[in-house]
């Protein structure tokens, strides 16, 4: 494998951007994000809480309509936009002007859902971040990548991976056909592990941070809503990537001595948010 640049912190002090004492919600960034079916509503309550929770100034969710009072008692400070379907997304419809999308969690693989995210790719070429079952969907109609915007990010763990780039025999060849996905497509891939690296065409980076009691249901759909909102403040995409990582992977390392590893759960990354940006001030 060729070698990776670390990403410790002061990799993130260079790249991170404090708070604007004259910023307001308005120019802090608007998110949009796109998931949810039936019974997994909760992919999309967890990712748009750590939307907010990272710092965006506005979050919207679109989400089937069996979501709708789920989502406003749960999160009463995202705004919701429902699809005309019941339990899964058939039409993504939205009538703003989102800074960044993130797409995918919890969002099944109905047909009529993936008609339309076949709809949103070839009309929408905002920046945008994908996950989840919106990556299986691409891994089942592959000439539908190329409908993606050049640095868009993709956050698949192993198995998405493996669905999208096909089986490696060695570490080696995973990373050379990650890497060559990327080039060839102009994406970047948060390869989601222990540690999580992140390609961006011939660049590898290493995270330094996590632990396994990441190793639990909604993790995943946490780090997309972080990610996303990092895009939505206006972060170079390569930077939203490295630094919604880092900060992931530093919730659970700062929870461990309280949670251990088992009682860890996703909510608990998006609660320690706070303290995984309070600790890059000191
Ligand atoms: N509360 C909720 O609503 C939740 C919804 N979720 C959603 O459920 C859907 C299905 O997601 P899944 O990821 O479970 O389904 P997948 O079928 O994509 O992945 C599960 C498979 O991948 C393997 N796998 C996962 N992580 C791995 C790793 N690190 N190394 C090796 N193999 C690994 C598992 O062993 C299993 O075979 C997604 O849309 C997701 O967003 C999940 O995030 C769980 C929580
Ligand atoms: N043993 C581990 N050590 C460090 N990080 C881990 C470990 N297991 C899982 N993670 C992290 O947890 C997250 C899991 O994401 P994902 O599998 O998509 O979960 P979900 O779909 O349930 O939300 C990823 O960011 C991954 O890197
Ligand atoms: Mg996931």
């Amino acid at each position: 494998m060729k070698s990776s640049i670390p990403i410790d912190k002061a990799a993130i002090l260079k790249r991170y951007k404090p708070i604007d004492a004259h910023t307001h919600k308005g120019i802090q960034g608007h998110a949009l994000l796109v998931g949810g079916s039936y019974g997994k509503i909760g992919a999309m309550t967890l990712s748009s809480k750590a939307c907010l929770k990272t710092g965006c100034g506005l979050v919207t969710v679109f989400i089937p309509r069996c979501g709708y009072e789920i989502l406003q008692t749960a999160n009463p400070e995202v705004m919701v936009l429902t699809d005309v379907q019941e339990k899964y997304i058939s039409n993504i419809e939205f009538n703003f002007m989102p800074n960044a999308i993130g797409i995918g969690p919890g969002i099944g693989q109905e047909l009529e859902t993936q008609n339309a995210l076949h709809e949103f790719l070839t009309n929408d070429k905002r920046l945008l971040v994908i996950d989840a079952d919106a990556l299986n969907i691409l891994s089942q109609n592959a000439a539908w990548i190329s409908l993606l915007p050049d640095k868009t990010i993709l956050t698949p763990h192993p198995k998405e991976l493996e669905r999208l780039i096909g089986k490696w025999n060695s570490n080696t060849e995973k990373f050379e056909k990650t890497v060559a996905f990327s080039k060839l497509h102009h994406v970047i891939i948060v390869m989601k592990g222990a540690p999580t690296f992140i390609i961006d065409g011939e660049t590898i980076y290493e995270n330094s941070t996590g632990n396994a009691a990441l190793a639990t249901a909604g993790t995943g759909d946490v780090l997309t809503g972080m990610i996303t909102s990092l895009l939505a403040q206006s972060y170079e995409p390569i930077d939203a990537a490295i630094l919604g990582v880092y900060l992931h992977g530093l919730t659970a390392d700062i929870a461990l001595h309280k949670t251990g590893y088992q009682s860890f759960i996703a909510s608990d990354v998006i609660s320690n948010i706070g303290k995984a940006f309070l600790s890059l001030e000191k």
